[in-house]
């Protein structure tokens, strides 16, 4: 079966409140792109990769970021849309005819893991769709407009949704045409695929595939790098 994998870095990184958009801050002296990048290409289930960056990137981007990474696999740049999911579903237009897989992952996720991404493949191919998560392990809160709490939730069956998220091509894409055709926004690719009845395969991720989000999330990357280093 042939793996692409669609990175989407496509977005402006507002919360991150940094001079610089977030995927491209820098972790250990290399872009934070340049990690997530490398562990798709050190996935032998993944083939080729496409990345979905800003339209006024792309010069950066193949310069600052590909050329020094020191990348095997082929790497398509793709301009992105306004929201998340019109950037995954411009990776998803350039990757017609090319993949019968595609693993959609945030690009500020630097330290997702190449057995996970394999093992997502894996799955994805017998299932149709399988995504990374991890089980709620603090207690959740409903909160209510004025800051109260409504009610406690059973986290039990409560995960937190990672990505990668993978699926078989064609499902993935007409799910995504479907919610165009629909007018429907989710924050996630399997959202789509739910909606469409599919299926959708959560095994563990790990706590440390976190998403850069806010300037938190810096000290977390750094805590993360400096753990790698120390084993
Ligand atoms: N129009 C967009 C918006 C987001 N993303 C990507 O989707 C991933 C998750 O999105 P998020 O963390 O929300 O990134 P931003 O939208 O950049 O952050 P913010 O909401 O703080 O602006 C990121 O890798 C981001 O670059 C994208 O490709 N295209
Ligand atoms: C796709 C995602 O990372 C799954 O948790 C998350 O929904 C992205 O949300 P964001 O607001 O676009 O960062």
């Amino acid at each position: 079966m042939r793996t692409s994998a669609i990175v989407v870095a496509g977005g402006s990184g507002t919360r991150m409140k940094s001079g610089i958009r977030k995927q491209y801050l820098s972790l250990s002296g290399r872009p934070v792109l340049s990690h997530t990048l490398q562990a798709f290409d050190a996935c032998p289930a993944v083939d080729r990769m496409i990345l979905v960056v800003p339209e006024g990137d792309m010069a950066f981007c193949r310069d600052s970021v590909l050329a020094p990474s020191g990348l095997q696999k082929p790497v398509r740049l793709v301009s992105g849309g306004k929201e998340r999911q019109e950037s995954v579903y411009n990776g998803l237009l350039a990757a017609r005819g090319e993949a019968d897989i595609v693993a959609i992952h945030d690009g500020v996720r630097p330290f997702v893991s190449s057995d996970q991404i394999a093992e997502t493949v894996r799955l994805a191919s017998e299932t149709g769709a399988c995504m990374l998560g991890i089980p709620a392990s603090d207690t959740l809160k409903q909160v209510d407009g004025d800051g109260n709490v409504r009610q406690t939730l059973d986290r039990k069956t409560v995960w937190l949704a990672q990505t990668p998220q993978t699926f078989r091509y064609d499902l993935i894409l007409t799910a995504h045409e479907s919610a165009r055709r629909g007018g429907y926004s989710g924050t996630d690719d399997a959202s789509l695929a739910e909606r469409m009845g599919v299926a959708v395969r959560v095994i563990p991720g790990s706590r440390l595939n976190i998403k850069l989000t806010t300037p938190e999330d810096l000290v977390l990357a750094e805590a993360v790098i400096g753990a790698r280093l120390a084993f």
